[in-house]
């Protein structure tokens, strides 16, 4: 299967690179200012085997890293170009204006596509660097599932399978607001048992938000799920993280950074509040980030929740 890669950001360079062991792969970029190495992934050269576009490739196979808030906009100048071809949705996010899953987005916009889910706990620095690195690739379609599992595997990118497509794209898309909140606990100087506590409670309306969508709960405890809120939430590489520990400290942090969180946290309460799912966590993050909460005041409203079972 020939393989593109739609985004020319650090993670869509990344895989680009991982996948160009075995094979060409095309990356295709909307401005494409650097040739060898991209500002934004510094110190990955390009292998020959990689081509840099800016024309949309005819590769069977399309893996699309474009952060979710920039998606739709893509889509509807490019989204008819798409069509009929396997879409693998590299993104972690919600989309605000719409409340839609990225995967959702490809296959309201691409209806004859095959739609699927790359994610998991991977830097783009660590899969550009070949680092060993475990992913999940869902796909409702069984059989196009397998064929997309073994096409995107190299040596040292492993990928596992699922049907569940939901619950591994809301795994990845929750687990950066829970990193920001983690983030925010060690910035604001709570301490490592307080980030314990809001990483696990954050798993677990990480799990009550999917299963609310239709997600099947054990999605959530595998690579997409936990695996990736482990990484994010406990390491400093994670833009997410960085932004947390930058609103725990009351320091600014550069709006050029892609930090899917923030916005994600937004949608994500805005659902929650409309549909009575409980995210508390989740629904301060969105006061944080929107600046309508402070975080004294965050901390004191998480702490002054009633007592309950586990
Ligand atoms: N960087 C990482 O380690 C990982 C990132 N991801 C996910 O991959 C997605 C992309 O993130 P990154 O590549 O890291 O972001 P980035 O900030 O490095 O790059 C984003 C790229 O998207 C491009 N872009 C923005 N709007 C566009 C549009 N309308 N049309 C075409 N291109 C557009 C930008 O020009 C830029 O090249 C995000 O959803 C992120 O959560 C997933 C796993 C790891
Ligand atoms: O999703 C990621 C790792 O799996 C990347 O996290 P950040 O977007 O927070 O850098």
């Amino acid at each position: 299967m020939s393989i593109a890669v739609l985004g020319a950001g650090a993670f869509g360079t990344a895989l680009a690179v991982a996948l160009s062991a075995k094979g060409p792969v095309a990356l295709w970029g909307r401005r494409i200012e650097w040739r060898e190495e991209n500002p934004l992934l510094p110190g990955v050269t390009l292998p020959a085997s990689v081509s840099v576009t800016e024309s949309l490739p005819d590769a069977e196979v399309l893996l699309v890293a474009i952060p979710a808030q920039a998606l739709g906009g893509f889509l509807s100048g490019h989204g008819a170009r798409l069509d009929g071809r396997a879409l693998v949705s590299c993104a972690k996010g919600i989309d605000l204006a719409t409340g839609r899953s990225p995967a959702r987005m490809l296959a309201e916009a691409c209806p004859d596509a095959t739609v699927a889910v790359l994610t998991g706990p991977s830097f783009a620095a660590d899969i550009a660097r070949g680092l060993p690195t475990a992913l999940t690739l869902a796909c409702a379609d069984r059989q196009a599932g397998h064929e997309l599992q073994h096409a995107l595997s190299t040596p040292v990118l492993r990928l596992y399978r699922t049907t569940d497509v939901t619950g591994a794209e809301l795994g990845g898309a929750l687990k950066n607001v829970i990193a920001i909140a983690a983030g925010v606990a060690i910035g604001a100087g709570l301490g490592d048992s307080a980030r314990a506590a809001i990483i696990t409670r954050g798993f677990a309306e990480m799990t009550r938000f999917a299963a609310a969508k239709g997600a099947d709960a054990e999605t959530l405890t595998g690579l997409s799920g936990l695996g990736d809120l482990i990484l994010t939430a406990t390491s400093e590489q994670s833009r997410n993280f960085r932004y947390g520990l930058a609103l725990g400290r009351a320091e600014a942090f550069d709006p050029d950074v892609t930090v899917e969180g923030a916005a994600t946290a937004r949608a994500v309460a805005a659902i929650a509040a409309r549909e009575g799912i409980e995210m508390p966590v989740s629904t301060l993050i969105a006061g944080l980030a929107g600046g309508r909460v402070g975080v004294k005041q965050a901390v004191e409203l998480l702490l002054a929740r009633p007592l309950k079972e586990e």
